[in-house]
């Protein structure tokens, strides 16, 4: 659905495109609101982006051609406009409006970092320093950040940071607390005696958000300023301690499972909205002998790059649905004191973190080299997809690092398992391995879920058992467990992919025994599925294939399965980029608009560079002296 245009211009859809959405095999809206998750979302989520989009001072006008500078101001009064905007029109950050505010802004905001310092305090403060600093934080009268990284990230606007440090009392280390710290005066914006602070510089994306160095000598820090929801010190320096030590970590968890949606999983979103629907406009090259050039999504190899990525958008949405609806259940426990599930989140949301921000950033890739050269020109909108959310594959967690967390945790329950214990429901399958060889016999048998469910858990319970029985090894054999954990991480991380991969099909297979009652929606997500995890499987059929789980044979009738699905989602690729309801203004993409008119938008797109507009300083100071030495000869 359009409501917003690239253009004020009234111009017709291409009809490539036309005929793409001329017989529907499903209705559009329906799958909008299953996306949004239900039809009032939709309409919320609409009335907050043409909201948005509306307001002058949010204008992207020649968002591609503005300098750092630009940028960042630009973001600080987005911030501060969007603020006051919200409070007029009496909407809530916490309520139905508050998901969907920063994914209508499209990132250009500055204060997202004062927002994890906002998450830190709520989730680790004391009610006392609750009713200190949110307020204050909430009416930005200061503005802070999270400082945990050594050389990380205050910038040049916060006056405050939640520095995590170590607490050391009486020469014992208690490890990682959090403090709140004045590193700029309100007065002057000048750095607090004693500390060192600045912006780091360019960096690859991001310019409109400053990230810094801090750097702090003999800073005396009052006592209140700890976060202290968990952790105390009493006036006599003893520690008091309550619930889990690893809770001075939550941020981070929080802060994972936030960015999923609205920094990862969108960016993807938007690079396949883009690409699919160039590549049904885009005609190239020669099919049938003698025909008109084809439309480029005709092409298998263009239908392999694209719409298994189509079907990983939907993977990733059910996965960060589920994901949102353990993080609150688990945090109310918290909350009311409990703590049993934090190692079961914590590990959840590295994982998926690592897994989803990995393949959502080689997937922008894929979708800007799909587009051809247009794709290398910023006018696309693919290029700052991708530099944007290749940095989350580092932030929150290097995928590496999380990947290893969650490892630590799977082999911590599989030990478990086999010494009799239960396990939490994420792992619970690795209490009852899969025995024998798959079953499937001819290529629809692949288009089973449990077919394919069987395949990625057995695949994760071996890798798990390998990598466990390995270590166990080299242990055995005389090498000290921190060197036998080195010697097996290749094979670790491999084993919390697969586990990761494991989950991420499993749930979206859970979500379509729940749709019987839309047919038609259910039938093609279940396309999706299938494409999904046989994708999966084709893409890594070594680790299937490794222990005889699947034959070679089977390999064959899987391929055949896998890429009749690619033919079949092919009809309904423009739909199913449709049903993700982007704005014109919010794809930013001369290549992705809803119309289709690529050329007419590229152009205009390129007229609007103001290099255009004049003749260049380069011509009198350096090309006039040769273009005019021989000018009477010509
Ligand atoms: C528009 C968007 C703009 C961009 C916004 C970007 C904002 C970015 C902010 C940041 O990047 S903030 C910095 C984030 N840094 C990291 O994520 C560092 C990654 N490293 C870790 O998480 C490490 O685990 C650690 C927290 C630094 C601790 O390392 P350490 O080596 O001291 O201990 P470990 O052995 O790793 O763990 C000990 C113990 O604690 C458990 N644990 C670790 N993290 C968590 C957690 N988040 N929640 C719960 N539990 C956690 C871990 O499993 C271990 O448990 P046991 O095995 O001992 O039981
Ligand atoms: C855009 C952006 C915003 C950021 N914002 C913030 C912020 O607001 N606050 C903040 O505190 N930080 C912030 N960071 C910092 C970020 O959290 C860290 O960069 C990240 O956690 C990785 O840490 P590092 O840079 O020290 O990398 P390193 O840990 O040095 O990683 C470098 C390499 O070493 C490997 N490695 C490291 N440890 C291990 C291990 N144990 N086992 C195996 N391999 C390992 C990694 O896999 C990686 O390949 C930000 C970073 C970026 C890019």
């Amino acid at each position: 659905m359009v409501w917003w245009r690239a253009s004020s211009a009234d111009i017709d859809v291409n009809p490539d495109l036309a005929s793409e959405r001329a017989a529907p095999s499903f209705c559009v809206e329906s799958l909008t609101n299953l996306l949004d998750g239900s039809v009032e979302k939709t309409r919320v989520r609409r009335y907050v982006v043409s909201t948005i989009l509306k307001d002058p001072v949010f204008s992207k006008e020649n968002h591609y051609f503005k300098t750092r500078q630009e940028r960042y101001e630009g973001a600080i009064r987005n911030s501060f406009h969007l603020k006051q905007k919200i409070k007029e029109l009496g909407w809530r950050e916490d309520g139905p409006e508050g998901e969907v505010i920063y994914r209508a802004m499209g990132g250009e905001l500055a204060l997202n970092i004062h927002g994890v310092f906002i998450k830190s305090i709520l989730a680790l403060g004391t009610d006392e320093q609750v009713a200190k600093w949110i307020p204050l934080a909430n009416n930005c009268n200061i503005l802070g950040t999270y400082a945990q990284t050594e050389l990380g990230h205050v910038g040049k606007t916060c006056t405050h940071a939640v520095v995590l440090a170590h607490l050391i009392i009486k020469e014992k280390n208690y490890g990682m607390h959090p403090f709140i710290v004045q590193v700029r005066s309100l007065k002057d914006h000048s750095p607090m005696p004693g500390i060192t602070v600045g912006d780091i510089g360019p960096k690859m994306c991001f310019e409109q958000i400053d990230n810094g160095f801090l750097m702090m000598r003999n800073i005396c820090v009052p006592k209140e300023n700890m976060l202290s929801r968990y952790s105390e010190v009493l006036p006599d320096g003893t520690y008091v301690k309550r619930g889990s030590d690893k809770i001075n970590y939550f941020t981070m968890v929080a802060v994972r499972v936030s960015m999923l949606r609205a920094e990862v999983l969108e960016a993807l979103m938007k690079a396949c909205t883009i690409s699919i629907r160039y590549s049904a406009v885009r005609r190239q090259s020669e099919l049938k002998p003698g025909d008109r050039e084809p439309k480029i999504l005709e092409y298998q190899t263009q239908q392999q790059k694209l719409l298994p990525l189509l079907a990983t958008c939907y993977a990733i949405h059910f996965t960060t649905c589920h994901v949102n609806k353990v993080y609150d259940e688990v945090y109310g426990a918290i909350q009311a004191g409990n703590f049993d599930s934090l190692p079961e989140l914590h590990a959840l949301v590295s994982g998926i973190k690592a897994y989803a921000t990995e393949i959502c950033s080689n997937g922008i890739e894929v979708c800007r080299k799909a587009c051809g050269g247009h794709g290398y020109s910023l006018f696309s909108g693919l290029p700052s997809l991708y530099t944007k959310v290749t940095a989350s594959c580092t932030y929150e967690g290097e995928n590496t690092v999380l990947h290893l967390q969650a490892a630590r945790f799977l082999i911590k329950c599989y030990a478990a398992a086999r010494s009799g214990q239960s396990l939490p429901h994420s792992v619970a399958y690795l209490s009852s391995p899969i025995s024998g060889a798959c079953q499937a016999s001819s290529h629809t048998h692949f288009l089973n879920p449990d077919v394919y469910i069987k395949a990625y858990q057995h695949r994760a319970y071996r890798l798990i058992d390998s990598a466990a029985f390995k270590m166990r090894n080299l242990v055995q054999s005389g090498m000290e467990q921190y060197a036998a954990w080195n010697s097996t991480s290749v094979e670790l991380v491999k084993a919390s992919i697969a586990h990761t991969h494991y989950i991420i099909v499993k749930l979206f297979a859970d979500v379509l025994d729940s749709l019987s009652s839309f047919p038609e929606i259910q039938k093609v997500l279940k396309s999706l599925c299938d494409l999904h995890a046989l994708h999966g499987i084709f893409t890594n059929s070594g680790d299937f294939l490794q222990d005889g789980h699947l034959s070679g044979k089977q390999l064959e009738m899987l391929t055949e399965a896998y890429l009749g699905l690619l033919s079949l989602i092919r009809r309904d690729a423009v739909l199913l980029v449709d049903a993700f309801d982007y704005a014109d203004q919010q794809l930013l993409s001369a290549l992705g608009s809803y119309d289709g008119n690529v050329y007419y938008n590229l152009l205009e797109c390129a007229q609007k560079n103001p290099d255009n507009k004049k003749v260049n300083a380069v011509f009198e100071n350096y090309l006039k002296p040769h273009l005019q030495s021989n000018i009477s000869k010509l």
